[in-house]
């Protein structure tokens, strides 16, 4: 080990997430993940990383990064790995020293996404899994489309969404499933029933 090393292992941005609470909350564009991790950061003081907001403040900012996450995000895709990953990474460092833990929402998207996290960053200790039924997302994002100004609110871009969280994010919670740390979450019900069980999940960690 060359001098260098030794002396900045210590102090390497890394290790301050190195044991944090990670808890990825993964469901359908218009599940309620948003809502759910809002109540969460009020009663736990969690942080809560929405990928998709990370990448709409990139996007927002005009840099040009952030003009090619607008065109594939208009379109419904997914954007490349390691630019989310990267960008959740950063926002975790920044906020190990506050946070009592993290909410990932809306990441992992795909299994492999799943893989690069825990490689990059580190294991969740759960995943909550918002379940609502197909009508009720699409309900709820044109309800939420009349105001969010999300680009992506709007019908045509709601049903590419909905078909690739089918195809490609669902085998997420089959991954985890294996492991035993997925709670499914009946989001059916109304915000405040739907954090009940969120909260039930959240107290059988400690
Ligand atoms: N349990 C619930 N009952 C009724 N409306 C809900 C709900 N949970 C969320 N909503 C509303 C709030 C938003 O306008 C819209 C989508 O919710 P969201 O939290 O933004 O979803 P997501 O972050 O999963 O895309 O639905
Ligand atoms: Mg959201």
């Amino acid at each position: 080990m060359t001098l260098c090393c030794a002396r900045f292992r210590r102090t390497h941005p890394e290790d301050k997430i190195k044991n944090a609470k990670i808890i990825f909350v993964v469901g359908g564009p218009g599940s309620g993940k948003g809502t759910q991790c809002e109540k969460v950061v009020e009663k736990y003081g969690y942080t809560h990383l929405s990928s998709g907001d990370l990448l709409r403040a990139e996007v927002a900012s005009g840099s040009e990064r952030g003009k090619q996450l607008q065109a594939i995000m208009q379109k419904g895709e997914l954007v490349p790995l390691d630019t989310v990953l990267d960008m959740i990474k950063d926002a975790m460092i920044a906020k190990a020293d506050v946070s009592k833990g993290f909410l990932i929402d809306g990441y992992p998207r795909e299994v492999q996404q799943g893989e690069e996290f825990e490689k990059k960053i580190g294991a969740p200790s759960l995943l909550l899994y918002i379940n609502a039924k197909p009508e009720t997302m699409v309900k709820r994002l044109m309800k939420r489309g009349e105001t969010s100004g999300r680009a992506d609110d709007n019908e045509e871009t709601i049903k590419k969404r909905l078909d690739l969280y089918y195809k490609a994010t669902e085998p997420v919670i089959a991954f985890y499933e294996s492991r035993g740390i997925v709670r499914k979450i009946d989001s059916e019900l109304a915000v405040d029933d739907v954090f009940k069980q969120v909260c039930q999940a959240i107290d059988n960690l400690k």
